[in-house]
């Protein structure tokens, strides 16, 4: 069964549009959303999550239509768009300590794990975190209600290169499992080298192309020209399709 199936999902901002977008996710996958900035990958993802009204489309969680069923769909998701920024006063452990009285499947044990994995300090304000911990908090208690799909924009973006390397490496090992998938946006190509299963490319509010990894490289390559020894990796695909020529 596909965890997600987003359906012609159309939005329109003033100077922006996202047109006619349409992807599933099966289980047990990580799936990479990329693009340049401005693209449309935060405006995919909270419509999805029905954070931002969209004009036509259809978002299908665990078989139910989203927006009539948030409820039931929230307790299987886990979702991360930046980091924990409210309730700046208050202690990681107070938050926590709320926080978990929504969720029926709380794992005390998995958000202790890694709260020790990130060096969390539960004694500390929100406002005495860095931005990179505030992104780790908010990644720990993702992760900690045994959802069944985790949606997460940038979440290695403000990481150290050892962080986002144990982040890589825990989305690997939760997908493992075969149940669970993650979606997320990136701009660092060599995360989704590292773990994505497919990926998804949007471009000026477009998908471009949504494939399994190898055949999403290999569909590119018609972008070499005679200079090029190598096959093009994903880097240089972004690079090739958006790069603009400036005279100086
Ligand atoms: N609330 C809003 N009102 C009007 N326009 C918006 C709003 N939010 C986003 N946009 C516009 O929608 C477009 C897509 O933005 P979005 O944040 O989805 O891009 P993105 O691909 O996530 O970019 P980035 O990589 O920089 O985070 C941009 O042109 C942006 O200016």
């Amino acid at each position: 069964m596909n965890l997600l199936e987003v359906h012609d999902l159309s939005k329109k901002y003033p100077n922006f549009e996202l047109k006619q977008i349409n992807f599933n996710i099966p289980a047990g996958k990580i799936i990479g959303l990329i693009g340049v900035n401005g693209a449309g990958k935060s405006t995919i993802l909270k419509s999805i999550l029905n954070l931002v009204p969209f004009e036509t489309g259809s978002i299908q969680m665990f078989g139910k239509e989203f927006r009539d069923n948030e409820v039931f769909c929230k307790q299987q998701l886990g979702v991360v768009l930046g980091g924990v920024d409210f309730y700046k006063e208050k202690k990681l452990r107070d938050i926590t300590k709320v926080t978990k009285t929504f969720y029926g499947n709380w794992d005390q044990i998995a958000f202790e794990k890694y709260s020790k994995m990130f060096n969390l300090d539960e004694n500390k304000k929100v406002k005495e975190l860095s931005f990179g911990m505030r992104v780790k908090y908010s990644i720990a208690v993702a992760l900690s209600h045994q959802a069944k799909l985790l949606i997460f924009d940038e979440p290695t973006s403000g990481l150290d290169p050892v962080s986002r390397d144990e982040l890589l490496e825990i989305f690997l090992q939760i997908v493992k499992k075969g149940d669970t998938s993650i979606l997320f946006s990136t701009h660092i190509t060599s995360d989704l080298e590292k773990s994505a299963d497919e990926i998804i490319y949007i471009k000026d509010g477009e998908l471009i192309k949504a494939a399994p990894k190898e055949e999403f490289i290999e569909s590119f390559q018609y972008l070499k020209d005679d200079t090029d020894k190598n096959d093009l990796t994903l880097d240089d695909i972004m690079v090739r399709m958006e790069g603009k020529h400036y005279e100086f």
